[in-house]
């Protein structure tokens, strides 16, 4: 059967700050630099969330991209665009997670397929890629 990706790309709007609080504020600037600034500062982010599958007969469909869209609203959108990440966003503000690109990919990741988990269980569609471009020049990509 032949395996195809499908992907949609969201842009959202979030501010966050890197900082580690079990590091003294030196070891934070020496790490973080810029972004440790207090304050914080903001990211118009990219994100392209790629699902795999088999192509189903009957719809011509690997998944319904209104699907999709519902998915990365509900998991993205909804809970990211214009909030502050590391204060609006549980695992980064209960569970000590530093609102990297990196870590932000393994989140979106982890919200998704909860979701997927729970509206295909009985599909062949997989999660294949989260990437994420936090500006042009850095980009992440996690595939779980
Ligand atoms: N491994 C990671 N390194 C850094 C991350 C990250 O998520 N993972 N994030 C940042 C900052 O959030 C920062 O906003 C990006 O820094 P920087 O590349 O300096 O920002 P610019 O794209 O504006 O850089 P210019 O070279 O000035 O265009 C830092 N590191
Ligand atoms: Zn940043």
């Amino acid at each position: 059967m032949a395996m195809v990706y499908l992907t949609r790309r969201e842009t959202f709007c979030a501010s966050h700050r890197l900082h580690n609080p079990e590091l003294s504020d030196e070891e934070n600037r020496d790490i973080f630099g810029k972004c440790n600034h207090i304050h914080g500062h903001g990211h118009n982010y990219v994100v392209e969330v790629t699902v795999s599958g088999s192509i189903d007969p009957r719809t011509g469909m690997v998944m319904n991209l209104v699907d999709l869209k519902h998915l990365i609203h509900e998991s993205i959108m909804a809970p990211m665009d214009h909030k502050n990440l590391d204060l609006d966003v549980e695992e980064f503000r209960d569970e000590g997670r530093i609102s990297t690109t990196e870590n932000l990919s393994i989140v979106i990741w982890e919200r998704i397929q909860r979701l997927m988990g729970s509206v295909l269980s009985s599909s062949s569609v997989r999660l294949f890629e989260v990437k994420i471009w936090e500006t042009e020049k850095n980009i992440v990509v996690y595939r779980g």
